[in-house]
């Protein structure tokens, strides 16, 4: 659980810059907004004047102040109906531009540092900090409005009795003094709820995506349910409920603060020398100056949270830096380069460690020298943990090599072109994302969706309806040959199959080795394979073999037997 000094840590933002930087491309709306939000508080504070002559008037009230008060009435009704109005047009749009931008990082971050922040931090980000400045911002224009009311009806209780202000000013000063370390101690409270949040968005997944688990395991049912999630919400909870009580608490004696200033002038204003009228006016401000004041101060928690919640996000910001900066640019500004054909892709020294976590030495994989030639048919093979995977994400680019370098037809690839070089590739990953729909909906690409739905021998569950897969709710093996699908729509020249076999039944299995691997080798693909199936390694031009990060052996396939009915009947036989 994170507490409140681990969130100490958090990258230093600057809030009011932020803020600036949220309002910029919405800046003409707001200042029209505001402004008419100000006139019409404004005008308020008059109306209230006009109240107080009204109320004294000795000889009945003039034709000219009834006027002018319809005026101001007018004046308010116009002025807070575009403020409310345009504050909420800014409100949604800031949420929208904010989703919009986060989730740019996200999709631009390098890949590794999207597995180290881990999910359920980022949902974290993306749900409740989201929400929590949106909140702020949507009111934002309202605490302007409310604090220029409250200087309106201050100006005008000085004008009223400087010395009845001094009174005033004085309660008012303790009221901020007390706000002011209430607004500490809720930063502090607040920093403790936004790191139980992320342990609670964890244990929501987990208790989701955990479901059966937990159904079979009591302990860990009760251990996630019972601590682990309770834990998380009772915290939030407790943490929130204490926070809510200094607001209240300080809420309650700025309240009193009102009533007492109030008492003591209407109490000594024989003694203080001021006139009724003097002393009903100010009280009449006083009275209403209490719903700005409320605004403000009931706006503390927000715009505290608003600024736990901007630390998250410039945080996940500076670690989702990339390099390469224009991966979102629309494509008809990225124009592929009229880039040779990828012929040949080379590892060159290259390693890459995973950063250290506990007392366990980090995974290092290499360095590794690999080259591989255009139409070959590569087998990446090791035991568990020896890096296959990690290699691949070297060779797409994912990850980027520490040392050595990643060279394309003999060329390092340079940052700008590294979203080129990946264009070169399909991918099945182990941990592969299935999308239900396809990314063109034209007559040819249904059509060959269609015949790989059939080759792959999925047609009698899965058909294409508005250019998305009729369904996914398919067995494993299954939905990885429905992510094959999407590999083989794309059509890229090479394709990367990282243990893409280990879900499919025999039969199926001894079809992709000997029949799709070598019908795709001879459309001229490269094949990138990463296999435990050590019965087809002979199917492989070379196999290169991994252990704990290095590269042990390059075989040609050929030194590997493979016998096209004896094992293959006998897996048939006894399923595998
Ligand atoms: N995101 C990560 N952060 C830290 N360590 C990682 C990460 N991903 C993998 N590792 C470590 O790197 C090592 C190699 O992992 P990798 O996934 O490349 O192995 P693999 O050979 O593909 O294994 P398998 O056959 O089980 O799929 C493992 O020891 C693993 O613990």
């Amino acid at each position: 659980m994170s507490e409140p000094s681990k969130q100490d840590a958090f990258t230093k933002v600057h809030f009011g810059r932020e803020l600036f930087r949220l309002f910029r491309p919405f800046w003409h709306l707001s200042a029209f907004a505001t402004a008419l939000g100000v006139v019409a508080g404004l005008a308020t504070a008059m109306l209230l004047a006009a109240i107080n002559d009204g109320l004294h008037a000795t000889n009945g009230v003039s034709t000219q102040a009834v006027l002018s008060f319809i005026g101001l009435c007018a004046i308010t009704l116009v002025g807070n109906t575009v403020a409310g109005i345009g504050n909420s047009v800014i409100g949604q749009k800031i949420i929208a531009s904010l989703r919009k931008d986060i989730s740019a990082r996200i999709v631009c971050a390098p890949i590794a540092a999207v597995e180290r922040y881990r999910v359920h931090r980022l949902l974290a980000t993306l749900n409740s900090d989201v929400d929590t400045v949106s909140a702020f911002t949507f009111n934002f224009p309202s605490f302007a409005v409310a604090a220029a009311v409250a200087i309106g009806c201050i100006v005008y209780m000085v004008v009223l009795s400087p010395l009845l202000f001094v009174i005033a000013a004085v309660a008012i000063a303790v009221g901020v003094a007390i706000n002011q370390y209430a607004s500490l101690r809720w930063d502090y409270h607040y920093k403790g709820v936004r790191g139980a949040q992320d342990e609670l968005q964890k244990q929501y997944r987990a208790i989701t995506e955990g479901a059966k688990e937990l159904r079979l395991n009591r302990d860990r049912r009760h251990r996630v349910y019972g601590t682990q999630l309770s834990g998380a919400a009772d915290l939030i909870g407790e943490l929130k409920i204490r926070a809510m009580r200094l607001y209240y608490g300080t809420h309650a004696i700025g309240t009193t603060l009102f009533f007492l200033v109030i008492g003591l002038i209407v109490l000594e204003q024989a003694q203080l020398g001021v006139d009724s009228r003097v002393v009903s006016g100010f009280v009449i401000v006083l009275l209403y100056i209490r719903g700005p004041m409320d605004m403000l101060t009931g706006g503390l928690p927000t715009l505290i949270q608003a600024r736990v919640s901007f630390q998250r996000i410039a945080e996940l910001s500076s670690q989702f830096e990339n390099r390469e900066p224009r991966l979102l640019a629309p494509s008809e500004a990225t124009p592929r380069a009229a880039a040779a054909p990828l012929e040949s892709v080379w590892l060159r020294d290259a390693s890459y460690a995973f950063p250290p976590a506990g007392d366990a030495p980090p995974f290092k994989l290499g360095p590794i020298d690999l080259q591989i030639q255009r139409g070959e048919t590569l087998f990446i093979v090791g035991e568990n943990g020896c890096g296959k995977t990690t290699m691949i994400k070297l060779l797409l680019s994912l990850y980027s090599p520490q040392s050595g370098a990643l060279l394309a037809n003999g060329q390092a690839v340079p940052d700008d072109a590294l979203d080129d070089y990946r264009q070169n590739f399909s991918a099945v990953f182990s941990d592969y994302h299935l999308f239900d729909d396809l990314v063109a909906s034209d007559a040819t690409t249904v059509a060959r969706a269609t015949r790989y739905l059939e080759q792959l021998e999925l047609s009698h569950k899965v058909s294409i309806t508005d250019a998305a897969f009729s369904t996914t709710d398919l067995s494993a093996g299954q939905r990885k040959r429905l992510a094959l699908v999407h590999a083989y729509l794309e059509n890229r020249p090479w394709m990367v199959l990282d243990e893409w076999a280990a879900d499919q039944d025999p039969t199926f299995r001894r079809y992709f080795y000997t029949e799709m691997l070598p019908d795709l080798k001879r459309q001229g693909k490269t094949l990138i394979v990463i296999s435990h199936d050590d019965r087809y390694f002979g199917l492989a031009d070379r196999v290169v073999r991994l252990h704990q990060g290095r590269i042990m052996r390059v075989e040609s396939g050929s030194a590997f037997a493979y016998e096209p009915n004896v094992g293959d009947a006998a897996e048939v036989e006894t399923g595998g």
